[in-house]
């Protein structure tokens, strides 16, 4: 039972943010910790104060060490709690007197008066957030002089992206269109509530993250292998543009999605549940799609999970299974045929590495195929990331490259 009202969503942000900065669990295996709670509004609530810390978290505790005497230890409770309160204060417009209510249970026989006394310090001394987040320095080092449009597009959670499917475009949202196919949609649009889901008309997938498909054409009936398919925006663009599509993955969960995916959309695909590593064609492809697993950090204005747990180590993992991917994927491209690869990475390693490490004959993407706005790089290859188009909500990281077998 709840003796404070709201403060099962506290408790449950509170678990989130155990599970991403101890343990290293993704937002989506932590949220598990919202699932328990009575209804949307809380779960939502859970998941909301957690974003803000994660995207706000070198800020916050900024703010937290402008207020203490003596910083307080990283990972003490308190400071969780306090970095949760400034959030909900400062990101979510919630009063200074409800924050504390909800608040400082979280804290019973724990240092309640302090939080309470750094909590007041900073509302009496109307305390802000920088404009744009400041990132872990190690996290600003790596991207460069690409840290700051990225960092300002971690500020908030991006716009609602859909892709449509190609046999018309009747029953689905209004919006801005930033290429064939796409409609965008504000912030936080609530997507069962749209025309067109129920008949599949369209789905949910970042104006980034649907290019690597684009580049790859029309099918009409050849077939394309979409490589760690799961959960299936890929799967579903190629289907729709007339590919004949194997589409693989080795998670039977995601796979599920993609299942489930297909059936709402009324578009098929051949479905197999095997380790890519492991696995043999029974022929050649005219095209396909290596969407590689990766560290996912172009995804960190959704996930902001990824600016705190992703380092080196996995970044470099990552790239090693990448590179054997493409490695096999390359011997089952038909003469003629093309692969696309790509990843939702911001990492060199995970990228431009990789593809300069390929010996295939690349075919290098032009701007013309491009929405207007993203320009390949000389190598023809291409690298978004969220200060490309800003000033239309941005887009997810990735890079993308493309080569003929
Ligand atoms: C970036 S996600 C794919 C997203 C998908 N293409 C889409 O558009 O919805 C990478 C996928 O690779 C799968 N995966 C990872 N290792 C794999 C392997 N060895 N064999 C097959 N699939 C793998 C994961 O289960 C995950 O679904």
């Amino acid at each position: 039972m709840e003796t404070v009202p709201g403060s099962g969503a506290r408790k449950a942000a509170l678990k989130m943010l155990d599970a991403v900065l101890r343990r290293g669990e993704t937002m989506e295996q932590a949220g598990g910790a919202a699932n328990g709670l009575p209804n949307f509004a809380d779960r939502a609530l859970a998941r909301a104060i957690a974003g803000e810390v994660l995207r706000w978290l070198v800020d916050l505790d900024a703010l937290i060490d402008s207020a203490t005497a003596k910083p307080l230890p990283e990972d003490a409770k308190a400071r969780m709690v306090l970095r949760m309160m400034l959030a909900q204060w400062l990101r979510l417009d919630t009063p200074p007197h409800a924050v504390v209510a909800t608040a400082l249970p979280l804290l019973a026989g724990g240092p309640k008066r302090l939080a309470h006394g750094v909590f007041a310090t900073l509302t009496r001394g109307e305390a802000r957030l920088p404009h744009i987040p400041t990132l872990p320095p190690e996290v600003a080092a790596r991207w460069g002089e690409r840290a700051e449009p990225i960092a300002a597009g971690i500020g908030q959670p991006p716009p609602l992206d859909l892709t449509l499917r190609s046999d018309g475009t009747a029953d689905v949202p209004e919006g801005e269109s930033l290429a064939l196919l796409h409609r965008r949609l504000p912030r936080g649009t609530a997507v069962e509530n749209l025309p067109g889901f129920e008949k599949g008309a369209w789905w949910v997938q970042d104006l980034a993250a649907s290019l690597p498909a684009r580049l790859l054409g029309q099918g009409a009936g050849r077939r394309a292998l979409d490589l760690c398919a799961a959960p299936g925006g890929k799967t579903l663009q190629l289907a729709s543009a007339g590919w004949q599509v194997t589409a693989l993955d080795n998670s039977s969960r995601r796979l599920e999605r993609l299942r489930q995916n297909l059936a709402r959309t009324g578009l098929s695909a051949d479905i197999v549940e095997a380790d890519a590593m492991g696995w043999e064609p029974d022929g050649l492809f005219d095209a396909i799609l290596l969407d590689a697993p990766c560290t996912a950090t172009g995804t960190c204005r959704r996930n902001p999970d990824v600016i705190h747990r992703i380092g080196p180590r996995q970044i470099e993992a990552m790239a090693v299974l990448q590179g054997q991917l493409l490695e096999r994927a390359a011997n089952w491209i038909a003469p003629g045929g093309t692969l696309v690869y790509a990843t939702c990475s911001l990492e060199r390693e995970e990228g431009e590495d990789i593809a300069s490490a390929c010996d295939l004959t690349a075919d290098p993407l032009s701007a013309e195929e491009l929405p207007a706005g993203i320009v390949p790089k000389p190598e023809g290859w291409v690298r978004t990331d969220p200060g490309i188009l800003a000033e239309h909500g941005g887009m997810d990281g990735f890079f993308i490259a493309r080569w003929r077998g």
